[in-house]
């Protein structure tokens, strides 16, 4: 990871209910990431942050069951377009949500540079649901699912046709709030994942040691799609679907130092922080920490 580095804010919030994630990308940003990153003599490109439909309907459509599809697919399509251009110029692409939709559109913009991308899914949910069984209808829900192939056609050829990510390619880690179709598809699709019961009894260095031997072993570049609300509330107030007992700071910022030495990742992306929930911009300052971690800056 010492290429340099291209910024892009994502700031799609139509996908979840709340207000307030699309300020995400700027919440960060005042929390110093481009200062911190320089200081690990890392060159920063900042793209700023790409334009996306910020209103919708926000009713739950009888057809597709799903809410505001039209206004999320074109935003992701922009998300997609830009990634891939700033990845083709050689950069080491950041994107900043932006609720956890985005997803659908940085990894089919990345898909254009791999044949056998792999996905590290750190968060309290799998996001795999589709409109036939979200209990919600948000399509922040259903991204994990669209980019293995599964969902609203829309959804799955966004960027380009078919799926994105081989489900053997991915690792979800930190899950505890689970829909029961979202299970299924876990099963069906034999997704690797570590619940917060498997961290608690393997402990997060074997988790993260055993993703990464996984992920470096059968794949051609490796994606972080990091939710903030996949660590624990206590840290990361700021964010419209906390699940009570996650990875604490300190074991996510361990994960993130595990990542950094294995020199794995190939893109990166944090979501969900949404700067009207939060308290003083803890959560914006939390992410940061975890991205200057995975960026090689170290406590000695
Ligand atoms: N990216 C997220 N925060 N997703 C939360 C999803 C919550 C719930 N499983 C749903 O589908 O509605
Ligand atoms: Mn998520
Ligand atoms: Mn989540």
């Amino acid at each position: 990871m010492n290429q340099k580095l291209g910024i892009i804010g994502a700031p799609i919030t139509i996908a979840q209910p709340n207000m307030g994630v699309d300020l995400g990308p700027d919440a960060i940003r005042h929390a110093d990431l481009v200062e911190r990153l320089k200081n690990l003599k890392i060159t920063i490109n900042d793209y700023g942050n790409v334009s996306v439909p910020m209103t919708g309907t926000n009713q739950i459509d009888p057809e597709t069951s799903l809410k505001n599809l039209n206004e999320v697919s074109q935003g992701n399509e922009n998300i997609a377009e830009k990634v891939k251009e700033i990845k083709s110029k050689g950069d080491f692409p950041l994107i900043l949500g932006g609720d956890h939709s985005i997803a659908i559109g940085t990894i089919a913009g990345l898909h254009h540079h791999y044949q056998n991308m792999g996905v590290i899914w750190y968060d309290a949910h799998p996001d795999l649901n589709t409109g036939q069984i979200s209990p919600s209808g948000n399509i922040h829900g259903m991204s994990l699912a669209a980019s293995i192939g599964i969902g609203h056609d829309r959804l799955i050829n966004l960027g380009g046709k078919g799926p994105k990510v081989d489900p053997k390619n991915v690792v979800i880690i930190g899950a505890r709030s689970i829909d029961e179709g979202e299970k299924e598809i876990i099963r069906e699709n034999g997704i690797k994942v570590f619940t917060m019961h498997d961290i608690d009894r393997l402990g997060m260095d074997y988790v993260m040691k055993n993703s990464i031997e996984y992920l470096e072993e059968q794949t051609d570049g490796v994606h972080l799609s990091l939710d903030v609300d996949g660590i624990d509330p206590a840290h990361t107030p700021g964010t419209g679907t906390p699940v009570e007992g996650g990875p604490s700071y300190r074991e996510t910022r361990y994960a993130m130092q595990l990542l950094h030495e294995s020199d794995l990742l190939t893109s990166v992306e944090v979501v969900e922080v949404n700067p009207l929930l939060d308290n003083q911009n803890k959560t914006a300052e939390v992410a940061v920490d975890m991205l200057t971690t995975l960026f090689g800056e170290k406590y000695l």
